[in-house]
């Protein structure tokens, strides 16, 4: 099929390439320029792993293509997948005007029937707002050209967005005829048995990728709060996540306790579900407490650094370690890193960062006053302490004697319990983690889980 993509960024960059992959003729479309001079240059503008094979494999191939025209990217298309982003708004909403706007740049251009597919992320009813916008342009032009508006959210995450795209669970497909579906459902066969491309009105559609979003979110809010309880009772959280996660029911995935989630997603599609529920006159009471509970997550462990050196963080070196909102990628979006180094420099301490490699991103947004380290041990070299923050496996594979000889005093606080306790303690660091033991004194019985699926 010839196929065009329009937004050019994590979710647009690795569908239009996965397709150009399962043989499709793809043209990716972009209206920042730059980014599209890089692709063109064979630069992939963000990090992600197997993307910049995959791309150069199917550029070479005459498959994919860059383009910052829509015109061009739309001309001969049968199908085109919107993949712009929808940032929250100033109401906590979803900010749809890049989604409408790309929509309707579409409908300006196009000559021949087309399908359109919704794979931003975009609040019940979008599909149909999208719809008679489109028609509206198309009757101003005077021409009667065929459309439709499928719903396709996207599952896939930042860091394996690759496999998860061509390994998917499960595909949604909300459309308003079984046959459009149908042909939408036709570009994954290759990907998903039948039985897992699940086809269902649009509105529903629209709503399950919210809800996915949420429900996952709302798994780590509450087991960052059984971690809050844990340090107050003396529990362990490692052992309580294995105790809960071996039952079928609960499963093991997204029950990582540490500083909260980040990230492009779930803080703003926890957001826009709450404002969705406002608009319908229902508060989504559970969510408004996953947002909060998310919120003082970062702000709880700061205070830990906080109370350690006894209520003043002044003339204190504090080493950071991970500043991309997770392993795997650079994307700095929501990332907690931000908050809290944000907080560590109001308490008057110094701030030392490495991330093996986000640190480019994430120089465009942080204070200028933070220093970067050329490695994870340089990093903490005179540190008073040292803050886990993005469990990057090059941080839990160091040799922990060599970390806390270089520190000034050596503490080691794990907001993502990445390491052992135990491990910890046995190289002479003082352990702080999340919801655990402050001093473990059996062996460890519970290996620290580093995967987060
Ligand atoms: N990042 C992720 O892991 C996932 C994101 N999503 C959803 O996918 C959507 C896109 O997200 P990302 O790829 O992260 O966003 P992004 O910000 O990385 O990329 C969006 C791109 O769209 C371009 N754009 C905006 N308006 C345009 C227009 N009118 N014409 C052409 N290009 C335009 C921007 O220049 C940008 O390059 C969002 O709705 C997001 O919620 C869904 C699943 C995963
Ligand atoms: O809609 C989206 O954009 C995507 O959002 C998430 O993907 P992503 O944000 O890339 O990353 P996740 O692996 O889900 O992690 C999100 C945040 O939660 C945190 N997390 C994750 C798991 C866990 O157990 N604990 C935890 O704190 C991570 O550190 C990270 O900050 C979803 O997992 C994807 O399915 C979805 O498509």
């Amino acid at each position: 099929m010839d196929i065009a993509v329009i937004g050019t960024g994590y979710v647009g960059l690795v569908t239009g390439a996965c397709l150009a992959e399962l043989g499709h003729r793809v043209v990716c479309m972009d209206r920042d320029k730059e980014k599209i001079s890089l692709l063109n240059n064979g630069v992939i503008p963000i990090y992600e792993k197997g993307l910049d094979e995959l791309v150069a494999r199917n550029v070479a191939a005459g498959r994919l293509r860059f383009t910052d025209r829509m015109i061009e990217a739309i001309r001969g298309a049968e199908a085109v997948f919107l993949a712009v982003g929808t940032p929250t708004a100033a109401d906590g909403g979803a900010e749809l005007s890049m989604i409408f706007e790309a929509a309707e740049q579409i409908a300006m251009v196009m000559e021949s029937p087309l399908i359109l597919i919704q794979k931003s992320t975009c609040p019940v009813g979008t599909s149909v707002e999208i719809e008679r916008r489109v028609a509206a342009v198309l009757a101003k032009r005077g021409v009667q050209i065929p459309f439709h508006v499928v719903v396709n959210p996207e599952f896939l995450r930042e860091g394996t967005a690759v496999t998860d795209f061509m390994q998917p669970d499960r595909v949604v497909i909300g459309a308003d005829t079984a046959e459009v579906g149908e042909r939408v459902a036709m570009l994954y066969e290759k990907i998903v048995p039948k039985e897992r491309i699940l086809l269902m009105d649009r509105a529903s559609a629209e709503m399950t990728k919210y809800a996915a979003n949420a429900f996952l979110a709302t798994k780590i809010s509450f087991i960052n709060e059984i971690a809050n309880l844990c340090e107050l009772v003396g529990a362990d959280i490692e052992s309580v996540r294995r105790g809960i996660g071996t039952d079928t029911r609960i499963g093991p995935a997204f029950l990582a306790a540490g500083i909260g989630y980040g990230g492009s997603c779930f803080p703003k599609d926890v957001k826009a579900l709450i404002k969705t529920g406002k608009d319908a006159g229902y508060q989504l009471r559970i969510l408004e407490s996953v947002d909060e509970v998310n919120r003082q997550q970062r702000i709880r462990q700061v205070e830990k650094v906080i109370q350690h050196f006894g209520g003043s963080l002044e003339g204190k070196r504090i080493a950071v370690w991970g500043l991309a909102f997770k392993p795997g990628t650079d994307d700095m979006r929501e990332a907690p890193a931000i908050d809290v180094i944000h907080c560590l420099l109001r308490e008057g301490a110094e701030v030392v960062a490495y991330d093996p490699i986000a640190m480019p991103q994430a120089q465009r947004v942080l204070d200028q006053r933070v220093r970067y380290a050329s490695d994870a041990l340089s990093c903490v070299d005179g540190a008073d302490a040292v803050l886990l923050l993005t469990e990057w496996p090059e941080f839990l594979g160091l040799d922990l004697h060599l970390v806390a000889q270089k520190m000034a005093t050596p503490v080691l606080f794990d907001f993502r319990n990445g390491f052992s306790p135990n491990r910890a303690y046995e190289a002479g660091l003082t352990y702080i983690g999340v919801g655990r033991k402050t001093k473990v004194s059996l062996k460890p019985i519970t290996e620290p889980i580093t995967s987060t699926k």
